[in-house]
């Protein structure tokens, strides 16, 4: 372990908030194993071994939980899925579970298939348009209509872009040393506030809604008003609530980040767009992927494997040690923040050659070669392993597929493309391209 010193009362809080992407590369350059650094008063140790990584996302996951920072958007998901910490978290993971398992997600392809139909019905013959915000748009009618069982008129206004409030405050709230209490009337304090409140609203219609309209109980509000009604120990309404939000906000934002990721790398590497194209338009019969046909878009796949290593939207995860604990040979005290970031690891020479490159001929069969657990790990691992992994991937490929089949996409060489980590790794500012509809 390596300690990297700043010799400034806030430690490296400045270089951290100015770019915490280059930050940590530049950090996990002076050692293979943790490097020990200061964000304000706080020791942070950072992950760079894969063993490492496992023990503390897998095997003494108990002795940590969420990071506080994550807590930021507590106001908004409440103890929900992402945020709950045991005995809450097993028992909620538990009831969820079942709607997410491969089998039962199939259902789900159809209605995927059919939103995405009709949201690329409205596109024009050629325009330009703002992708990012498309996806936003589309994934967030995906979540509602397949979990909910809900279509939410005029989403994008009326969750998007609230959402994206609440997601800006708390990313400035996480990188300043030092934070007003919630009380206080500032303005982000009063956008945040107000930013939830809308979203509670929409939340409560839609639980009010199925209480009085009991149609598609199968869906995962159906699971949860269900087990709400039948389960000896009764879920409260707020923690009902709180999943709802969470499904909604985790269920759409990150695919869609994903997903604009992966339009970028691809209009600005031709040949890898070309063979997906090919292969989306030789092996699909009609204008969007059917569920039978996702499993042989293997290129496809690829392509969004090799996007989440090089942009995984989940950059960073954040852990606190509960009790103390050793990691390798280093023994963690109770209260040691400590940071993992995918990003960081899936960019490493010593695992990749040429890491920077985007290359998708590096995964065989969804697998990457002769690489290590746990350096690649996009959504996460363990017990709070992303539990709309497949949901995500098979969404993923049924969108790209679609976009690849009626479209050509053309990349405006003026953007400025940057990354933009936030909560999640956004890009700065979105991504805008023209677009030609496929005769
Ligand atoms: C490409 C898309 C996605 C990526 C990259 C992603 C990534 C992740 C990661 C890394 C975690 C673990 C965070 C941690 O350990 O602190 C996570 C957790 C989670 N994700 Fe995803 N996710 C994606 C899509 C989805 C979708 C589609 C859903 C829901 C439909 C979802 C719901 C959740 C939930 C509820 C959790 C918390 C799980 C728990 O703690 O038990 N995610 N995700």
């Amino acid at each position: 372990m390596i300690t990297v010193r700043s010799g400034k009362p806030w430690g490296h809080m400045r270089s951290f908030r100015k770019d915490p992407l280059s930050f940590l590369q530049m950090a996990a350059k002076y050692d293979d194993e943790i490097v020990s650094f200061r964000l304000g008063h706080k020791s942070v140790k950072l992950l760079v071994h894969p063993s490492l990584v496992k023990e503390v996302l897998v095997s003494k996951a108990d002795c940590f939980h969420k990071s506080k920072p994550f807590q930021e958007l507590e106001p908004l998901l409440g103890n929900g899925l992402l945020l709950s910490e045991n005995p809450t978290h097993q028992k909620q993971r538990r009831l969820i579970q079942p709607s997410f398992r491969p089998a039962h997600i199939k259902k789900y392809a159809d209605l995927m298939a059919e939103s995405t139909r009709c949201f690329l019905q409205d596109w024009g013959e050629r325009e330009e348009r703002w992708i990012s915000n498309d996806l936003m748009e589309l994934t967030l009618e995906i979540i509602s209509q397949t979990m909910l069982g809900v279509d939410i008129e005029n989403g994008h206004e009326l969750v998007g872009k609230p959402l994206e409030t609440v997601m800006e405050i708390a990313t400035k709230r996480i990188r300043s040393v030092v934070r007003s209490p919630k009380s206080w009337g500032t303005t982000d304090n009063i956008a945040f506030k107000q930013a939830v409140d809308q979203l509670d609203g929409i939340v409560s219609k839609i639980i009010e809604n199925r209480h009085v309209n009991k149609s598609n109980a199968e869906d995962l509000l159906g699971v949860l008003i269900q087990s709400q009604e039948t389960s000896t120990e009764k879920m409260e309404v707020e923690q009902l609530r709180n999943e709802v939000m969470t499904i909604l906000l985790a269920g759409h934002e990150t695919t869609a980040t994903a997903l604009t990721w992966t339009m970028y790398l691809l209009m600005t590497n031709k040949n890898i767009y070309q063979k997906v194209q090919a292969e989306v338009d030789r092996l699909c019969k009609n204008d969007i992927p059917a569920y039978e046909e996702v499993n042989h878009l293997e290129y496809t796949e690829k392509v969004l494997l090799e996007s989440l290593r090089l942009y995984p939207p989940a950059w960073l995860i954040g852990r606190l040690a509960i009790k103390e604990v050793m990691i390798g040979e280093y023994q963690f005290k109770r209260g040691q923040t400590v940071m993992i970031s995918p990003y960081i690891m899936q960019r490493n020479s010593r695992y990749f050659e040429e890491p920077e490159r985007f290359n998708p001929e590096r995964f065989v069969k969804g697998k990457l070669q002769k690489v290590p657990e746990y350096v690649y790990f996009p959504f996460g691992g363990g017990t709070r392993v992303c539990i709309g992994k497949h949901f995500a991937m098979l969404e993923a490929i049924i969108v790209l597929g679609a976009l690849m089949k009626n479209f050509n996409f053309y990349f405006n060489k003026e953007s400025i493309i940057k990354a933009d980590p936030l909560i999640t790794l956004r890009l700065k500012q979105g991504l805008h391209a023209y677009v030609e509809r496929r005769k």
